[in-house]
């Protein structure tokens, strides 16, 4: 699981390190490991430009200079206010020969240091010039801990910000290396150690492939499982105008770990449904999760129904214009930024220009877990714990993805996860699947990529144990 701390997080545990380590050997430390990285990076014969802001992420960068001069690397430096840049690092950089250039442009590689933890959002006067520069001439950027400009507890942006190919951070991840719209400048993200001790604290987690060790034994059946101790989930989805939706929904639902997929329409659409899929069972009954709303009919009935059985719901599409006023049962619910819009009576820009604030707005509002679709999907639960997606590929905009997804949650639910795991367990595995097709596709297609998946996930989890176990094992018997 990748986690990522806010920057009132990572100064508290700044300043326990900085006991044991001093502030100049943490920022050695960071030096050194930017080093490393920037020499596997950057070609042996390519002049580097550092851009050097007034504050530490500067100074980090300026004692990197040095030593990549040290290892017979050029670099040229532009500070951004020559008497602010970071003395020590400047005297350090300078007498090992680095030249103070007015602008970077002419370079093809460039080190942002302008601002690191430290900064507002939004980049002005010669900063955003040189963001421009970046945008124009795109040489390859390293961003020293995150790149300039972007909200880093938030991934709002507020004017320009450097596009980085590549981001080397200290200790943690941030929230804005991850979460949209700032998540994509931050490029191909390495996270280096620090010798910062953040332990369980966290702002917001990434699940991983790896990661299925943690939910195995609540998906994979046991020998005294049965379907119907495996789950039932109900899908009340589709409409004569949207018959496809319930086709989907409930391939995504079949794909999932429960133990049966219950439909509830009308009866036209049931036979259709039923004839796709003759494992379905049609009309009402007991279910442990309810899935309501892909391509369903604009009317309060379908998820009033469900909720009349007081059991966790997916709450998609249509039906999240009737929500409750609170729910009382467990409740995931799914929209994109445009329904997430004019759930919240606002703008579906606003939405995607803070898509954290507004997800846990709607979590608060109807005491619900929100999964906000997108590029990089947040599940936002009750309790304030954040996850966001980073699998899946842009081939998953195409109709019916969402369908699919919702259907696939509700097995989960089913199956005994909460809002929060089966969402976020939903969006990863949803995700992994769509790569593993690879695109062009369609919905169908990773609805049938799914299964296959999930059984990855929870193996992959049992080869790990493996690797564990041995590692445990050799540590035991003292061998290497
Ligand atoms: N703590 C440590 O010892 C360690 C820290 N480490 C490194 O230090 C970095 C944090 O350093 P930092 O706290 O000095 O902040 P940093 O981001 O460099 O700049 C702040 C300055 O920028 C200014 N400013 C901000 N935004 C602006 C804007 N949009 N436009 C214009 N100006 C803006 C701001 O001005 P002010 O807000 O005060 O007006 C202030 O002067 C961290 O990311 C990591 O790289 C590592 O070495 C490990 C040990
Ligand atoms: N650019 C993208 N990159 C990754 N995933 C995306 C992208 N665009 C959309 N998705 C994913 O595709 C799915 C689309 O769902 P949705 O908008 O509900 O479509 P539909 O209503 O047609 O089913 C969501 O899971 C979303 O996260
Ligand atoms: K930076």
């Amino acid at each position: 699981m990748l986690t990522a701390h806010t920057v009132a997080q990572v100064r508290a545990a700044e300043e326990v390190a900085a006991v044991e380590q001093g502030w100049d050997g943490l920022m050695q430390r960071a030096a050194g490991a930017l080093v490393g990285h920037l020499l596997e990076l950057v070609p042996a014969d390519e002049t580097v430009v550092v851009l050097v802001g007034p504050g530490n992420n500067g100074g980090d960068a300026l004692f990197a200079a040095a030593r990549l001069l040290e290892r017979g690397r050029r670099v040229n430096l532009c500070l951004l206010d020559a008497s602010k840049a970071h003395p020590a690092g400047l005297a350090a950089a300078t007498g090992a020969g680095a030249q103070v250039v007015d602008r970077p442009e002419g370079h093809r590689v460039a080190v942002d240091a302008l601002f690191g933890i430290g900064a507002r959002p939004g980049l002005t006067g010669v900063a955003a010039e040189w963001a421009a520069w970046i945008e124009r001439e795109r040489p390859c950027v390293v961003a020293v801990d995150v790149p300039s400009g972007i909200g880093v507890d938030d991934g709002r942006l507020d004017g320009p910000a450097v596009r980085a190919d590549h981001t080397i951070t200290f200790g943690t991840m941030k929230p804005g290396l991850l979460l949209g719209p700032a998540a994509p400048l931050a490029g191909r993200v390495t996270v280096v150690d620090i010798g910062l001790d953040l332990a369980e604290q966290r702002a917001v987690e990434s699940l991983e492939l790896a990661d299925g060790h943690r939910f195995r034994d609540r998906m994979v059946p046991s020998a005294a499982d049965h379907k119907y101790s495996r789950g039932v989930v109900g899908v009340r989805a589709g409409s004569p105008e949207y018959a496809g939706a319930a086709h989907l929904c409930v391939a995504g639902a079949q794909a999932g770990p429960a133990g049966m997929v219950r439909f509830v329409g009308a009866p036209d659409l049931s036979h259709r449904v039923v004839d796709r899929a003759p494992e379905v069972v049609a009309g009402a009954g007991r279910v442990q999760a309810w899935v309501v709303g892909p391509g369903g009919e604009d009317s309060a009935e379908p998820l009033d129904a469900a909720l009349a059985d007081g059991v966790p719901v997916v709450v998609d599409a249509t039906a999240l214009g009737h929500l409750p006023d609170r729910f009382e049962v467990d409740a995931l619910l799914t929209p994109h930024a445009g329904e997430l819009a004019a759930m919240l009576g606002t703008e579906r820009a606003e939405v995607e220009a803070d898509p954290l604030a507004h997800a846990r707005r709607a979590a608060e509002r109807w005491s619900a877990t929100v999964l906000l679709k997108g590029p990089r999907t947040l599940v936002v639960s009750t309790d304030g714990r954040v996850r966001v997606n980073t699998s899946g590929t842009p081939w998953l905009g195409t109709a019916g993805a969402g369908d699919v997804l919702a259907g696939f949650a509700g097995s989960l639910l089913a199956r005994g996860l909460d809002a929060f795991d089966a969402g976020s367990v939903a969006a990863l595995l949803h995700g992994l699947a769509a790569e593993r097709v690879g695109g062009p596709f369609v919905a169908s297609d990773i609805a049938r990529a799914l299964p296959g998946t999930l059984r990855d996930f929870c193996d992959g989890s049992r080869l790990m144990r493996g690797a564990e176990d041995e590692i445990h094992r050799r540590r035991e018997e003292g061998r290497p």
